[in-house]
């Protein structure tokens, strides 16, 4: 293995990286917690730029660079995912964000005219619902000025939001956050965030020995026995309406018509044949995980920047004025929210600073030579996303948050689209896009109509517009970390692992 090894670190000579040790590559350097290994990439992205890693004997080639990341996103060969994207195969299946060739590329066809804006339109509907029982949620949680952690309130909140819009069906997570399906979905959320880079975890074959897997297994049934029975009881109920019977008058909540992503499944061929149960239940999980954290993280990572950042917030609220008029209270209407440019501008700045996908891997199938650089056969290839939001050349003063950055006015003409990436790019970027940005829109608008949104404790405001957050050699230079400063965690999403404190004062 040494002798083979040592030839691809030659052929690799072009880029630096940490300094290995035989067989655990640098595996002992990258760190325990997925802060740790946040901090480590960031140390090294601030001293390589590019950087190549070894866990073990597989080379993890990290891309930081604005022509490379453009080099793998507009490549027709690069579009398999890496191996830390297995910890989603036994929940998800083949499904759009973990299927490759022939299947993903029929898929993302079929699923596309899912996320058209006619069907956005319907979909704002729930949204706009469930945000409303947000705000009576948040009335409860944050009476008398307490400090309440937003992100697990958030949580449930876009929960409710995607069962219903995948699946036409209401759990009520923001009132049952203790029910079955619910826990089981946060298991499955967090396990896979912490078996990704987990060298005996992220394989189910060793993952099988560890006494915690009897839990996981127990929580991955309880979301399929679930899903696989609404997507039964759908079937059904479409079936009954082909022969065009009357409905029974039942109270079973799935008999409810309401429009989802499942129907629009069930209206769908491919080659000419309906979908099976599996690929059915495939699409709806994958939809329910992708469409949960992401978001989840945009919009508590928002909050939590404009209660640190009161100029800003006044300027959203003052957008609010103008396009809502004296309906401050109500719903924002598919037509106002697209006139709420700067909420989009906040919207983006967010991601920059806290991508909720902040590293998304691709497997390199055949020696591939890149941009005048050999990535051998085998390895794989991380796309650092998140770095690529704190490269000062792109992004002067990086730590402060500043949405006006993103005003085209303020963009260089000739700047390059690879260089700001949150939904990646290319043919695998985000189906979800249009959605997420919905939905935040939806969401925050709301929240800054009804709350001011005030820091954990007043001394905590941003005085110069940076905020707390700090990765690699800068760290030094700032005040320590205070125990209300988000720690984050990232694997396939970014989140905070001590919550999201703030509080709230109704307007
Ligand atoms: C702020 C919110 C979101 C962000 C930042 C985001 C980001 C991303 C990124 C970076 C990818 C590429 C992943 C990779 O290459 O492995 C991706 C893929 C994907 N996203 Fe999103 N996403 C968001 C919301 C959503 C929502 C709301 C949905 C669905 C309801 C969604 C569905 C998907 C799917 C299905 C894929 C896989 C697409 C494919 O491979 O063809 N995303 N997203």
């Amino acid at each position: 293995y040494e002798m083979k090894y040592k030839k691809i670190r030659k052929q690799i000579k072009h880029t630096p990286g940490p300094p290995i040790l035989p067989m655990l590559g640098n595996a002992h350097q990258v760190g325990k917690s997925p802060n740790d290994i946040l901090h480590s990439f960031f140390n090294w992205f601030y001293q390589y730029g590019n950087f190549s890693l070894w866990i073990g004997y597989l080379l993890n080639y990290v891309v930081t660079d604005i022509k490379d990341m453009e080099f793998v996103l507009t490549s027709q060969n690069l579009l398999a995912k890496s191996q830390i994207y297995d910890v989603l195969h036994p929940w998800l299946g083949d499904g759009l964000l973990t299927s490759h060739g022939k299947k993903w590329h029929t898929h993302r066809k079929m699923i596309t005219p899912s996320f058209h804006f006619k069907i956005l339109q319907d979909f704002h509907g729930v949204m706009s619902e469930k945000s409303t029982k947000f705000m009576e949620k948040l009335r409860e949680v944050s009476k008398g000025a307490a400090i309440f952690d937003i992100q697990k309130e958030i949580h449930y909140l876009v929960l409710d939001i995607i069962c219903d819009t995948a699946m036409g069906v209401s759990i009520n997570a923001m009132e049952n956050p203790q029910s079955e399906f619910v826990s089981a979905m946060d298991f499955l959320c967090s396990n896979a965030c912490l078996r990704m880079f987990h060298p005996l975890k992220i394989k189910l074959f060793t993952y099988k020995f560890y006494p915690e897997y009897k839990t996981y297994c127990k929580n991955l049934n309880t979301v399929k026995d679930f899903l696989y029975n609404v997507i039964g009881k759908r079937i059904e109920l479409r079936q009954q309406e082909e022969r065009n019977e009357s409905l029974k008058k039942s109270e079973d909540e799935f008999a409810k018509r309401k429009f989802a992503f499942l129907d629009n499944l069930l209206s769908t061929t491919i080659d000419g044949r309906p979908l099976t149960r599996e690929e059915l239940y495939e699409e709806v999980a994958t939809f329910m995980f992708t469409g949960q954290e992401t978001i989840s993280a945009a919009l508590s990572f928002a909050s939590f920047l404009l209660s640190r950042h009161k100029d800003i917030q006044k300027k959203v609220l003052e957008e609010q004025e103008l396009v809502m008029g004296g309906n401050m209270k109500g719903n924002a209407t598919f037509q106002e929210l697209s006139e709420m440019n700067y909420l989009n501008l906040v919207f983006k700045e967010t991601l920059r600073l806290y991508p909720s996908a902040p590293v998304v891997g691709r497997i390199v199938k055949e020696d591939l030579h890149m941009n005048g650089k050999l990535i051998p056969a085998g390895s794989s290839i991380l796309l650092f996303i998140m770095a690529m939001g704190y490269n000062e050349k792109i992004f002067p003063d990086p730590y402060r948050f500043q949405p006006e950055r993103f005003d085209i006015a303020n963009r260089a003409p000739d700047s390059n689209p690879f260089e700001y990436v949150p939904f990646s790019a290319g043919l695998r970027n985000c189906i979800g896009q249009n959605f997420a940005k919905l939905e935040f829109k939806t969401v925050l608008s709301k929240l800054v109509r009804n709350f001011e949104i005030l820091p954990a404790q007043d001394e905590l405001e941003s005085k110069d517009g940076n905020t707390s957050i700090f990765f690699g050699p800068y760290r030094k230079e700032r005040s320590p970390m205070h125990k209300y400063d988000p720690i984050l965690s990232p694997a396939l999403t970014l989140r905070s692992e001590n919550g999201v404190h703030l509080r709230l004062r109704e307007r």
